[in-house]
């Protein structure tokens, strides 16, 4: 087993059985990071590895992220597959219904105009206008991290119904209560992904909810690249590693179900 420098292992390729309910993370996970939001690029072949993969486990494969439901099926185009969005604010299953969490859409009107004000003092920080969530992005910017550190948390102050999710270059604001650990809750109660032993992959601050999550459901954590603390039990180094990784696993799953015939 190949171990990184803080000591967390490399996920076996068997760690994915045909009883595994796997949810993915996007950006940073299955996406390289791009400088603008929409500029990501699906690597050539992963879709075919996400399709099979899918297949193999009836269903039960999941992306788990903060853009929005919209934004992930622009990317994937694959409208029915299981999806959490904008941290699990909107969720939909396999049946094509999906859930969404009430918001106050008085004070996220608030919200919205005071982050747009934000950004006006801040060349080149972008707004990404979600529907239950907004998010400062300063990926090109990297010289307002340090402003948008005080100041993030001075706005979020002043809205009660939202709180504060901070991210890889970005400041996200988004309504109290719902994280990825409570979206995949959410999916485990219920077919195909019901009775499931989960395995999650993600990459940032926002995945350690639904790390913790699977780790107290008896599944597996895996963390992309080397951000620390984490209480992920396994790391790859990058979504490229990702894509090589799965690919190992759908062949280990191949190879698994023609041992049984
Ligand atoms: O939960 P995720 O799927 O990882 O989504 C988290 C956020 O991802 C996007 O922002 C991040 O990726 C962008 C494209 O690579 C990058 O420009 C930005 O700096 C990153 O923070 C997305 O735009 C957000 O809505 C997601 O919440």
């Amino acid at each position: 087993m190949t171990v990184t420098s803080d000591h967390l292992p490399r996920p076996p390729a068997h760690l994915v059985t045909p009883g595994t309910a796997l949810f993915l993370d996007a950006d940073g996970t299955l996406l390289a990071f791009a400088d603008d939001p929409e500029g990501v690029v699906v690597p050539e072949g992963m879709l075919d590895t996400l399709d099979a993969l899918h297949e193999t486990l009836d269903g039960a494969l999941a992306l788990v992220s903060g853009r929005a439901i919209a934004s992930l099926d622009d990317i994937f185009g694959r409208p029915r597959w299981a999806a959490a969005g904008q941290h699990g604010l909107e969720r939909r299953e396999t049946d094509g219904r999906t859930v969404t969490v009430p918001v106050d859409a008085a004070e996220l009107a608030r919200l919205r105009d005071e982050v747009h004000s934000a950004a006006l003092a801040m060349p080149g920080v972008r707004v990404e206008d979600k529907s239950w969530s907004v998010a400062l992005h300063c990926r090109e910017h990297p010289e307002y991290l340090g402003e948008l550190e005080h100041l993030a948390p001075a706005i979020a102050a002043r809205f009660p119904g939202f709180e504060l999710q901070p991210g890889s270059y970005v400041y996200e604001f988004k309504p109290r209560g719902m994280d990825k650990g409570v979206a995949v809750a959410a999916f485990l109660d219920t077919p195909p992904f019901r009775g499931r032993s989960p395995v999650y992959l993600g990459d940032d601050l926002t995945d350690e909810h639904a790390f913790s999550l699977v780790n107290d459901r008896g599944g597996a954590s895996v963390r992309v690249g080397a951000r620390t603390p984490s209480s992920a039990v396994f790391t790859l180094s990058s979504p490229g590693d990702v894509h090589a990784w799965l690919d190992s696993v759908k062949a280990a799953l191949t190879q698994g179900a023609a041992g049984r015939q």
